[in-house]
């Protein structure tokens, strides 16, 4: 198939220039600077060392006597191949004089004999070693970095995590790849450089220097003249329309679509398209455009490299033809050897080099992601205030004062914000209703007050203060939300409810408790399990061989293993209101915010819900955002009516009704919808 090359017209931006280049399905756009900068090359791999030793000390601490074992090992692997090359070359030297002169050193070759087998011996225990220690520092290089990386992607918050730099996501096994090729790109220029040092000392009595340059010239040049795209600053996309097609169909075959292909019998379709997409494509080239990148359009350059490979040789016999008396047989022999080796090391030092640079990389961006600094405001006041804290367990709740107020979510392709100039006060211990129309901001106002998101203009004061002047984790352990986004987590659902109160997430009793106020007890008590019951066991398998196997004892066993169980949509609130009834248990949450939490319960759910809800008030400021707000308007204190990221109306119930705005205009509908079906949950008529 051949690789699609075309050469658009380059752009130059001051020194940049940018090649924009279609290779196959991908278009690139490949940055070259002009003119190749010695000193950018060096620059950057100084700028590497001080990572390198925060990298090797991290390592080091670790467990400083398999890591010194471990480095041993490598520089031995590293000299190796010329310390056993300069032994046989000295016992081959005595033994052709030997030969020649029909007097061998007897002592000396013994000497040469054994030395060269108590090497290689040694070599064999030191391979032996570094395998078992190598497996042993992975080990702890991935539990100990891996524990890093949770704990500072645990503490990452919302704003931040949808930045779009926060996606660079590495793993701890990748940094401890990255770790592997960085000693084994050292190990193999410590080889280059040993067996640069072993020709050079052959050749002062045989050949001289210019078999040492011969022997170099080769992987120099390849180097030099490599087309490559590690070293550039490329970007690249796929612009073939039948091509993307074909991906975005086989995204269906990915488990989340099965319930929609198969109701909608859409798997014909599919594969009809697929087909289709398939013919589009015809010979046009899907592969990754690395390799297509590097390789040339004429056999010129493979011809000169492979050719000036074999220049050591050429070099060898036409010294040996017109100067016998320079060369030994064994000289001759040894050196072919290691102008191979060298040759070998170079290339692959050369080879590597790309790979140990974007190793580099990763470990770079591997500390990074441990430091990332999270982008809201973080503050010391304690909540609540030390001067409050006496006054905890009879205190009224939360009091909110937002003054042009305005939000919008990192990365929206909006052109207003999600909220916009909002200014409102809640005062502590109130009851507020938000209501408004689907995307008016109801949501995002609640995540503001729950500061899940710091403002981007505007101000907002918490009980008198500035809302950045407090620790976040402080007002997080003060606010209970209970939202639709709530998700369950992958564990037993006694955990899922535990851990509304993290400090007694095993404490039976009160994980009961909370269930039977969340709503989540009958369904449990039918569970073969009860609460113990896991949704998703995550029991990893691995089978070889099995498939087809049926009559396999090992087959039976492998059907046997726990499967991911579901349950209804109702029944995961139940399970997340338990967890918010769970928090409570605490005594610290001053603010509720309760975003819709009943989407998918039932009309006697939701109502037993809101009436549990309403019975824990005291103490408390409570925000309920909801579409069906019958039951709770006529308790509310005060209700945000909201419109397009802004408040329209504030005020009860009845002073709304009779103001016949907006708030009006969606409760009529809302009552008539009622009066239509006869059903719903709304519980009052205006
Ligand atoms: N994570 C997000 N990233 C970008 N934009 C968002 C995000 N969440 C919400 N928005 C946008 O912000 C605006 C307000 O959304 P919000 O969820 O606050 O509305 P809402 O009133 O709660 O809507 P609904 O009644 O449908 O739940 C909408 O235009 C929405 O598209």
């Amino acid at each position: 198939m051949e690789v699609m090359k075309e050469k658009q017209p380059t752009l130059k931006a001051s020194k940049i220039i940018i090649d924009d280049i279609q290779l196959g399905v991908w278009r690139l756009k490949v940055g070259e600077t002009s003119g190749w900068s010695l000193r950018g090359q060096l620059d950057s791999i100084t700028s590497a060392y001080p990572l390198f030793y925060r990298l090797f000390s991290d390592v080091f601490s670790l467990s400083p006597r398999i890591f010194t074992l471990f480095f041993v090992c490598q520089l031995w692997s590293g000299i190796e191949d010329a310390v056993l090359m300069h032994l046989s070359s000295s016992l081959l030297r005595m033994i052709e004089a030997g030969i020649v002169t029909g007097n061998p050193d007897k002592h000396g070759i013994l000497w040469a004999m054994f030395s060269r087998l108590a090497c290689a011996a040694l070599a064999a225990c030191l391979a032996w070693y570094s395998q078992i220690n190598m497996a042993l520092l992975r080990r702890r290089i991935t539990q100990h970095f891996s524990v890093h990386l949770l704990k500072s992607q645990l503490e990452i918050d919302l704003a931040t995590s949808q930045e779009a730099t926060s996606e660079q996501k590495i793993s701890a096994s990748a940094a401890w790849e990255a770790i592997e090729e960085i000693v084994s790109f050292m190990t193999e220029v410590l080889t280059t450089g040993s067996q640069l040092a072993l020709i050079v000392h052959l050749s002062r009595t045989t050949g001289g220097p210019t078999f040492a340059i011969l022997c170099t010239s080769k992987p120099l040049i390849s180097a030099a003249f490599n087309r490559t795209l590690w070293d550039k600053v490329c970007f690249g996309f796929v612009e073939n329309l039948s091509h993307r097609r074909l991906k975005a169909l086989e995204g269906f075959a990915n488990g989340g679509y099965r319930q929609d292909i198969i109701s909608g019998n859409l798997s014909d379709w599919i594969v009809k398209e697929y087909q289709k997409a398939n013919r589009e494509l015809r010979e046009v080239s899907d592969e990754y455009p690395y390799a297509s990148y590097s390789r040339r359009t004429t056999p010129t350059f493979n011809v000169f490299t492979r050719v000036l490979g074999d220049f050591p040789m050429v070099y060898c016999a036409l010294i040996a033809i017109f100067y016998p008396s320079k060369f030994s047989v064994a000289s001759i022999a040894i050196l072919q050897q290691s102008s191979s080796t060298l040759r070998y090391s170079l290339e692959t030092v050369f080879r590597s080099n790309e790979k140990f640079r974007k190793s580099v990389a990763d470990v770079k961006r591997f500390y990074e992601t441990t430091e990332a600094v999270n982008t809201m405001q973080d503050g010391t006041l304690s909540y609540p205030r030390i001067e409050e804290k006496d006054k905890w367990k009879s205190d009224r709740g939360m009091s909110f004062e937002l003054s042009n107020v305005s939000f919008s979510y990192p990365g929206s392709q909006k052109t207003s914000g999600a909220l916009t100039d909002v200014s409102i006060a809640i005062k502590a211990g109130q009851l507020i209703v938000v209501v408004g129309a689907n995307g008016s901001g109801k949501s995002t106002l609640v995540r503001i007050l729950a500061r899940l998101y710091d403002p981007t203009s505007g101000q907002i004061l918490i009980d008198g203060r500035p809302s950045g002047e407090y620790c976040v984790k402080d007002l997080h352990h003060a606010t209970a939300i209970l939202s639709q986004d709530n998700l369950i987590y992958p564990l037993t659902l006694a955990e899922n409810i535990g851990l509304g109160y993290p400090d007694h997430s095993s404490d039976v009793e009160m994980i009961k408790e909370a269930a039977e106020d969340g709503g989540a007890s009958e369904f449990m008590k039918k569970l073969k399990y009860g609460i113990q019951t896991s949704l998703n066991p995550h029991a990893e398998t691995f089978h070889h061989n099995l498939h087809g196997n049926n009559s396999h004892p090992l087959y039976h066993e492998m059907k046997q293993m726990e499967k991911e169980i579901d349950i209804s949509g109702g029944e995961k609130q139940r399970v997340v209101a338990a967890r918010a009834f769970m928090r409570f248990k605490s005594g610290k949450v001053r603010f509720v915010a309760v975003d819709e939490p009943s989407s998918a319960l039932d009309a006697e759910a939701e109502l037993q819900l809101f009436t549990k809800l309403l019975g824990i008030r005291e103490g408390k400021t409570m925000v309920f955002v909801t579409h069906r707000f019958g039951h709770l308007t006529k308790h509310a204190d005060q209700i945000i009516c909201m419109k397009d990221g802004t408040i329209v109306e504030t005020g009860t119930h009845e002073t709304l009704m009779e103001k016949k705005g907006e708030y009006a205009k969606l409760y009529e509908i809302q009552a008539s919808a009622f009066e239509h079906n006869n059903g719903g949950v709304i519980s009052s008529s205006p």
